[in-house]
């Protein structure tokens, strides 16, 4: 120190003893560069072992042992608030815990957060469980995802990139985000090529498919209680005062109204055809949504693997609720969906419901053979 401040206070003094201090100068600072960048090609080392021990994250790997250990996030509930909060962008509101309040901004910047454009697109399909799919997700501590659908890419396209990206929450880079927008199924000329072209190559794409006459029951009840007055027409929609007037044509007694858009909406293999010109198989996963309805872990962790993030899902963070007659959450706090999902529907006459299911039959059985899955409704009729 002593050699340092005659230095800076005696710059005359002589040439000897300056190309000492300069040496020492320089020596420690290449002890400095070399410490750093010993320290950093360690901490390179030490994520590629975890890393190539199949683990998604630091903490999964115990150091002493070597091995990976399971994720404490998934039954402590402390631990769970501080994986989905502490170490992202948002504030821990009361329960049930969602992304309300940012952290301040400075905290923003030290985590990495940032509005990022989705990296899955829930695209599908309307009533066939599209909102109790993305609710379960967002209980994992690596996703996050907006409240609101988005519907940028079939109704909000001109307000552009920015605005889509603004509506994302913010996530930090251990996070993935995804959003869900259902309509996005049945405008399968544009909104793949929109994606693939303004969001990634790599987007990945998640459909859950259902019983196409379930779902067009369900659809049926939800416009008609958007529409009390019955009138002709929403776009192509046609919602009569019963449901058999609106699905079965009135003068050609046992002909499905095809022409009718929510009936056609269930003609998945039409639909999905485009969807696959421009995503590659395993950038799309298929969701049977009966299956999901009896076992959601079953299907949220074939996600979990779909898209790349650690394991967390597990049985105990569901319940039956014989209410409800769903499956509910159970953690961190019990919570079901809204009366809006999971309504009893219409008694509808096994005529009908028969013509339907044998009008779909043939396209279901093309997207099986298509897509190599079996779909647990395909043996109904
Ligand atoms: N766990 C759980 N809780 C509640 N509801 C569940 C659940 N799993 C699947 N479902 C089925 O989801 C149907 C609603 O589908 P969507 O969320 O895709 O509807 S929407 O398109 O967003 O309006 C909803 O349709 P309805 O029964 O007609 O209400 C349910 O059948």
């Amino acid at each position: 120190m002593s050699y340092v401040f005659r230095y800076v206070a005696y710059p005359r003094r002589g040439f000897r003893q300056n190309s000492l201090i300069s040496l020492l100068v320089l020596l420690s600072l290449l002890g400095y560069l070399y410490y750093t960048a010993s320290v950093r090609l360690k901490e390179i080392e030490r994520q590629q072992r975890i890393m190539a021990m199949g683990a998604t994250d630091d903490d999964e790997y115990d150091h002493e042992s070597g091995r990976i250990v399971e994720w404490k996030a998934k039954y402590d509930r402390d631990e769970y608030v501080y994986q989905k909060f502490n170490r992202s962008c948002y504030m821990p509101n009361m329960p049930p815990y969602l992304l309300k309040t940012p952290v301040k901004e400075s905290v923003l910047k030290q985590r990495g957060c940032e509005r990022r454009l989705p990296s899955a697109i829930i695209a599908g399909v309307r009533k066939c469980g599209t909102t109790p799919l993305m609710n379960f997700l967002l209980l994992h501590p690596s996703i996050v995802g907006p409240g609101p659908e988005p519907h940028y890419f079939d109704a909000q396209y001109d307000k552009g990139i920015d605005w889509y990206r603004n509506q994302m929450p913010y996530s930090a880079p251990h996070q993935i985000t995804i959003e869900k927008t259902p309509t996005y199924f049945i405008h399968p000329h544009d909104v793949p090529p929109k994606i693939r072209m303004d969001v990634s190559l790599n987007t990945k794409i998640i459909l859950i498919l259902c019983d196409p006459v379930h779902r067009l029951v369900s659809d049926y009840l939800e416009w008609t209680m958007k529409q009390p007055k019955f009138s002709l027409g929403m776009r192509h929609k046609f919602i009569a005062e019963t449901f058999e007037k609106s699905v079965i044509e009135g003068d050609r007694f046992g002909t499905v109204n095809m022409f009718n858009e929510i009936v056609d909406l269930g003609v998945y293999v039409k639909h999905m055809i485009r969807w696959f010109e421009y995503f590659p198989p395993g950038q799309i996963m298929i969701i049977d949504g009966e299956t999901f309805k009896l076992n959601p872990v079953q299907e949220l962790q074939r996600l979990e693997d779909f898209l790349g993030i650690r394991p967390f899902f597990q049985t105990e963070h569901f319940y039956y609720d014989s209410t409800k007659n769903f499956f509910c959450m159970a953690f961190p706090e019990k919570r079901c969906l809204g009366s809006s999902k999971g309504r009893t529907h219409p008694d509808i006459s096994e005529r009908i419901l028969k013509t339907l299911c044998e009008y779909y039959r043939p396209y279901d059985i093309t997207l099986s053979k298509m897509t190599d899955m079996t779909f647990s409704w395909l043996g109904k009729c």
